[in-house]
């Protein structure tokens, strides 16, 4: 039976996550952590995950509720996904981290912490996202440089990083299959006379509003045609779902960082 422990269990991402817990076979939910002061810390667990009363109390104790787990599963911000990554890494635990908004030198960072744990890093986490991440290495290596590449993003208006995880992850999959450095080609803004669009861009666009789960849209634009990838999420229940099932997998591998395409096999 493997232990899991759910950092952000107030959140969005927390409560399905702790419903996917308990709905799962061969895992039990070891402890829920919130930060400290949040007003639901002491409360029950199963109450933001509409399950009624489950026996576990929230916490804001970061090393007991890790004392206690097999693996801590952790959808809140980089900053505390960092600080999470060096409490497992003290007691040899395994973490999963769903949070978005790295910069560069945290996930390097991330990186470098994950030398002692087994670590999945995963921008999203369900099945159909990581299908995409696959076959858009495919399409861009096929149609070369002849098609434009323009991504968009939607989230509901609560979403505090932009691009999101999955599109940045989206542009860095093109970029590489078309020998490209995402970080020099990415175009997040067009304002004002800002000129042709060049050869090599990968534009980036955000929409924010309501209660949008999660939509992203890859465009190959060329002269006359155009191919479109679009992934839809209608519930959180499949991040989730997928949160648990990378948590199962990672117990026991060898120290490093993972991500999601390696807990499903699609490398
Ligand atoms: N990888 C994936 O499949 C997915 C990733 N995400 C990402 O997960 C993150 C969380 O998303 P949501 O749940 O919507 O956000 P949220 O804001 O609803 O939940 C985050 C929770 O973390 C808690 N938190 C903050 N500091 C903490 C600390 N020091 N210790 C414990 N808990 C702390 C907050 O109080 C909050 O309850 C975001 O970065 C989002 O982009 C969201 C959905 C899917
Ligand atoms: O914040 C969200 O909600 C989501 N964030 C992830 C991201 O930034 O890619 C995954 C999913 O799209 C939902």
């Amino acid at each position: 039976m493997v232990k899991i422990a759910v950092c952000g269990a107030a959140g969005r991402m927390g409560g399905r996550i702790i419903a996917a817990v308990r709905e799962a076979d061969g895992v039990e939910l070891s402890g829920a952590l919130e930060r400290p002061g949040h007003p639901m810390v002491g409360q029950d667990a199963g109450f933001n995950a509409g399950l009624g009363a489950i026996g576990v109390a929230i916490s804001d104790d970061l090393n007991a509720l890790v004392a206690g787990c097999d693996v801590l599963i952790d959808f809140t911000t980089p900053k505390v996904s960092l600080k999470n990554l060096e409490a497992c890494a003290l007691k040899k635990k395994a973490i999963v981290i769903g949070s978005t908004g790295f910069t560069p030198e945290e996930r390097a960072l991330a990186a470098e912490l994950a030398k002692e744990i087994p670590a999945v890093l995963a921008p999203n986490m369900s099945v159909g996202v990581n299908v995409c991440f696959k076959i858009l290495k495919d399409i861009a290596q096929t149609l070369g440089d002849d098609f434009d590449v323009e991504i968009v993003e939607a989230h509901h208006k609560m979403k505090k990083d932009s691009p999101s995880g999955t599109a940045v992850r989206m542009g860095e999959v093109v970029a590489e299959a078309l020998g490209r450095d995402y970080n020099k080609v990415a175009n997040y803004h067009r304002e004002g006379i800002c000129g042709e669009r060049t050869k090599e861009e990968i534009g980036m666009q955000t929409v924010r509003g309501g209660d949008i789960v999660g939509e992203h849209t890859v465009y190959f634009i060329g002269m006359g045609e155009r191919i479109e990838l679009t992934h839809r999420a209608m519930s959180r229940d499949m991040f989730s779902r997928g949160s648990v099932r990378a948590a199962q997998w990672i117990v026991g591998k060898k120290p490093g960082l993972y991500d999601m395409q390696d807990v499903l096999g699609l490398k």
